[in-house]
């Protein structure tokens, strides 16, 4: 039982594909999300999915059975958006509702179950008399979901549905959402671009970028063997700082003409790049004449503190982050250098850091 997509390509002039060649396999009951810029194409993908936007190229599975012209109402799926999509003149219940009555083949008895149920998940038992615009943001949201639970759909695709909450609220409803998709076994597909939500609520990540899949992964994975920059650029923050290396040794590089590292494998001669995640990157202050870096800004976290760098030989920008209690100030002199835990890539942005390829094909 799952989603699986095989080549799938879309473009809606004959110009540029706006996706190429995107396979992936969904599993039935995995949070399954779909991150990356906007434009990427993401809601695209999604559409598809929902059979709302015909595919250009490729084939659409659900449990085995090939849905490519199946309408959207013969996929067994629900969709939340980013909109909600409620209907204004229809009280909190009636919206739950409105799917199940719709169908035609569903009691009367067992629609009020299930809408009753649904709104005791999302706490909403009390609201149910109202009307959407007597809600708040996260209660309509709420709404929405019900009606997705409500449906008994088994795949449910959610379009960014939080982007319209404040930030907390937002963290508030990952939760309940999270919760949710575990406590009813839901397959769950979710279109996202923010990183965050990706990393704390997904089974697997796939990551879009320039038409392509770039990585499908689980968030370590992804995190840990980013399969090329753009991946390991996009999760992370502050990002993850990039600099120009140079072959000394094998097994020793020389990183942005300033400091060494040594790495545990063989290393191509030219064009490469050494990745160093913020918390990797070490700084001391130093005199002078010592130093390779200065400090330009800082922005204090509460139990850290991040140290923005501009480095001397070449005015590239790195990022540090160190304990709050360590004493940094704009325009300090400073030593850069880096731990051993750094990333490589060639000069086409390939991760080729040893045992990264495994885990990125695994
Ligand atoms: N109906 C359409 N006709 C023509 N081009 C479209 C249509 N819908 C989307 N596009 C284009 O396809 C590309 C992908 O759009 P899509 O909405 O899928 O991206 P996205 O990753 O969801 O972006 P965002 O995060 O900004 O919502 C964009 O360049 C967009 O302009």
């Amino acid at each position: 039982m799952s989603t699986v997509l095989t080549n799938i390509t879309k473009s809606y002039d004959s110009e540029k594909n706006v996706l190429t060649d995107v396979n992936a396999e969904i599993q039935t009951g995995e949070f399954f999300v779909i991150v990356g810029p906007s434009g990427c194409g993401k809601s695209t993908l999604l559409r598809m999915i929902a059979g709302l936007t015909p595919i250009s190229e490729g084939e659409i599975r659900i449990n085995d059975d090939v849905v490519n012209d199946l309408p959207p109402k013969d996929r067994n799926l629900t969709m939340v958006f980013q909109s909600y999509a409620l209907f204004p003149f229809l009280s909190v219940w009636d919206n739950v509702a409105f799917g199940l009555k719709a169908r035609k083949n569903t009691s009367q008895a067992e629609i009020e179950e299930r809408v009753n149920d649904a709104l005791k998940m999302v706490n909403l038992e009390d609201l149910k008399e109202r009307k959407p615009r007597e809600l708040s943001g996260g209660q309509r949201q709420r709404v929405a979901l019900a009606r997705a639970v409500a449906s008994d759909a088994k795949i449910c695709l959610m379009d960014e549905p939080l982007s319209n909450l404040d930030a907390q609220l937002r963290i508030k409803m990952r939760q309940e959402i999270y919760a949710l998709q575990r406590k009813l076994g839901l397959t769950l597909i979710y279109v996202t671009h923010d990183q965050v939500e990706a990393m704390t609520m997904a089974d697997h990540i796939m990551v879009l970028h320039d038409s392509k899949v770039q990585q499908i992964g689980t968030p370590a994975e992804i995190y840990k063997y980013p399969a090329n920059e753009f991946v390991a650029g996009f999760f992370g923050v502050p990002p993850i700082n990039i600099l120009p290396a140079v072959k000394i040794s094998d097994g020793r590089l020389n990183v942005n003409n300033d400091f060494e590292v040594t790495v545990d494998q063989q290393v191509p001669t030219d064009d490469l790049k050494v990745g160093i995640r913020p918390n990797e990157l070490m700084i001391e202050k130093t005199d002078e004449l010592h130093a390779n870096a200065t400090v330009k800004t800082i922005e204090f976290l509460g139990d850290e503190k991040i140290v923005y760098i501009k480095m001397s030989n070449n005015d590239l920008e790195v990022a540090a982050v160190v304990a709050s209690d360590a004493e940094f100030k704009a325009y300090d002199s400073i030593k850069v250098s880096t731990t051993e835990k750094v990333l490589l890539f060639n000069g086409d942005g390939v991760n080729i850091t040893r045992n990264a390829e495994d885990a990125v094909n695994a």
